[in-house]
């Protein structure tokens, strides 16, 4: 494919984003119906859609219309580049502009829109960011880095690197946390690597490791993770010695944690209906995701106010079942891959202003300045006067 018809393709494909396709799904079947498209026009066209959707508001903005076309011409306008080389109507590249398109000057850009934000978000994360507001959304307008976590029960990250070099993988050191690494080159090879098949690394945001390294040592301590998901800080937790329990309200949603923990040669019970109590309980709760919207930049644009409130309002329900589960003494552990204040740090102090007799161990507001996506922990145990 010509970069041209690339882009008609991926202004097709956000058309129908547009209309409330997911783009995974808007993407599948474009590449299902162009046999003609090789794996690097598929790369292409995949990366110009989730560009286009993290920067909707600014390309929206610069081509004068939010619509497939209008993106992609804002996309060619934020780089500076004239869109009427690339739209010739020759081939299959996107029609020649209408004199309207052609004679359009965008007006000055809005703060909130040059960074992307959502307008009726950008108070709240203005207030809950502080100095971080604008650098922060302006890195979650970037693709995001490809991080792996080291299963370091069985190898050590400099020989993962060496491993992964053999199949042409390019890794390095990455200081967020002691198990992460940095992709540097061909991320597209690592789920058919031999470390990765053989369990040795796993795909997990840099940030996401931190949190875990921030838990008390949780070697031999029985841990119960609420919100499992697909597992991804359960295995972490599993790699470090913990005796993990998995558990969440979808329980489809941890279907693959018995491969991933088999593949990781670790060993994670699941259950539908936890009992009893834990030295830690884990709570990764559903939230806005504001954190990692580069990677998932759909969320950026469908979250509502009560979209959000109603996260509240589970956020505060996990909490008080998650104390059930608290062995005396033990630790609760609250995350979330978001950057509101009302998540994070207002959700906690809510929650203490119920339960006099717990307190604050620490917490920790992780943003992209610091490599990983935006998380934050508050790491929570029995107060002690
Ligand atoms: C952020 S995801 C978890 C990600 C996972 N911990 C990981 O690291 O891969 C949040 C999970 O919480 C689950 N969930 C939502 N409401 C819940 C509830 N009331 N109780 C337990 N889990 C819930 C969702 O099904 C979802 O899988």
């Amino acid at each position: 494919m010509t970069p041209a018809a690339r882009l008609q393709a991926a202004a097709e494909i956000l058309d129908q984003t547009l209309n409330g396709m997911p783009a995974e799904q808007a993407l599948t079947r474009w590449a299902r119906n162009s046999r003609y498209a090789g794996s690097k026009d598929r790369a292409a066209v995949r990366d110009i859609v989730f560009d286009a959707l993290r920067c909707k508001r600014s390309f929206a903005h610069l081509g004068g219309a939010e619509t497939g076309r209008g993106l992609i011409l804002g996309a060619l306008r934020a780089q500076g580049q004239d869109p009427a080389a690339q739209f010739t109507g020759t081939g299959h590249a996107p029609a020649p502009l209408t004199p309207a398109e052609a004679a359009y000057t965008p007006p000055p850009m809005p703060q909130t829109v040059a960074l992307d934000c959502p307008e009726w978000l950008a108070p709240q994360l203005d207030a809950s960011l502080a100095a971080q507001f604008a650098p922060a959304l302006q890195a979650l307008r970037q693709r995001a880095p490809v991080f792996l976590r080291v299963n370091t029960a069985r190898i050590s990250r400099d020989q993962a690197i060496a491993l992964l070099a053999q199949d042409g993988i390019e890794a390095t050191l990455h200081p967020l946390a002691p198990t992460a690494l940095e992709v540097k080159t061909n991320p597209r090879a690592i789920q058919q690597s031999k470390a990765y098949l053989d369990g040795l690394v796993e795909l997990q945001d840099a940030a996401s490791q931190a949190v875990i390294a921030a838990l008390p040592p949780v070697q031999g301590k029985t841990v119960l993770d609420y919100c499992a998901g697909g597992g991804g800080k359960a295995l972490a937790l599993a790699a470090l010695g913990a005796l993990v329990t998995a558990h969440d309200a979808n329980p489809a949603r941890m279907q693959d944690i018995p491969p991933r923990a088999k593949r990781a040669q670790a060993s994670i019970t699941l259950s539908n209906r936890p009992e009893g109590q834990f030295d830690l309980v884990l709570t990764d709760v559903p939230c806005s995701g504001s954190g990692s919207w580069r990677r998932s930049p759909a969320g950026k644009w469908a979250l509502t106010p009560e979209g959000l409130e109603k996260l509240h309002l589970i956020q505060a329900h996990i909490l008080d079942k998650a104390k059930t589960h608290m062995r005396h003494d033990g630790y609760l552990a609250y995350v979330t891959c978001s950057m509101l204040a009302s998540e994070n740090h207002d959700q906690i102090t809510a929650f203490l202003g119920r339960n006099p007799d717990l307190e604050l161990v620490k917490d920790r507001q992780f943003t992209p300045q610091d490599g990983g996506d935006g998380f934050y922990l508050a790491l929570i145990n029995t107060r002690k006067t």
